[in-house]
């Protein structure tokens, strides 16, 4: 038994991306944006999903300067650090997830709040400058903003925040566009996933397609 089926990555890769662009409503991005929107909708594969990305101004700009410039990207997940393309990367730029480090579990148990929010304690001298993936967690989300209020908090270059789920993603991603403490891309409701943020990650650094 045999099957008729596309083996090369490159066709694969461009057909994918021919059919996002032919089925997906992209009108109201700019073109910078809308690379982004792509490679969010082609890791979903949801075009559906392009009515939910919402961008604030100079997201993409200051996204793609941050990462040429040589910062950091801080993820909320292993998963999320593990989709990001280091070739793609313009600065060699370090991929850093805290979330296994042997302190969280007991920051987490002091501070009474899940890992993925307890792990960004150990962001705090990173963050200013950084570029900031939250793919999976809505708490970590929403602790980043609580840190990012604080007096004389650090401000990160941009933000990528797409977690997922039932329980407080939509929220999180709601107070981030209200805060907008940095320029940040969100896909509104409870859609979201390591998948989406890093893939939006990976268009950021790099036009290639
Ligand atoms: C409540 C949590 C949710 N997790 C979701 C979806 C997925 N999570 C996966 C995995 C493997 C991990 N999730 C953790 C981050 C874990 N997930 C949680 C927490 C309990 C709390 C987070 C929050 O609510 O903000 C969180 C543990 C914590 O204390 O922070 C993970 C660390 C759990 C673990 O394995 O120890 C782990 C992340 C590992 C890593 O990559 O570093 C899934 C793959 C689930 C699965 O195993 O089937 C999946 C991945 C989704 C994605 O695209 O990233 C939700 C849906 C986000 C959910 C929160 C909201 C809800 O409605 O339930």
């Amino acid at each position: 038994m045999s099957y008729t089926y596309e083996t090369n990555g490159d066709a694969i890769y461009r057909q994918s991306f021919a059919i996002i662009r032919a089925e997906a409503q992209l009108d109201r991005f700019d073109r910078d944006e809308e690379i982004v929107a792509v490679r969010i909708i082609h890791a979903s594969g949801m075009v559906e999903v392009a009515a939910d990305i919402v961008f604030t101004s100079g997201f993409v700009a200051a996204g793609r300067a941050a990462l040429q410039a040589g910062a950091p990207i801080l993820c909320d997940a292993q998963m999320v650090a593990n989709g990001v393309t280091r070739k793609r990367l313009p600065a060699d730029n370090e991929v850093i997830c805290t979330l296994g480090d042997p302190r969280v579990p007991a920051l987490a148990a002091q501070l009474g709040t899940t890992r993925s929010a307890a792990a960004l304690e150990l962001w705090r001298e990173r963050l200013d400058g950084a570029v900031v993936a939250i793919g999976n967690a809505p708490t970590a989300l929403f602790r980043l903003l609580e840190i990012l209020g604080e007096p004389g908090a650090p401000r990160p270059a941009a933000i990528v925040g797409i977690p997922v789920g039932f329980v407080g993603a939509a929220e999180s991603k709601e107070a981030l566009l209200e805060a907008a403490p940095a320029p940040c891309v969100i896909v509104r409701g409870r859609r979201g996933g390591s998948a989406m943020t890093a893939a939006a990650i990976n268009a950021l650094a790099s036009e290639v397609e």
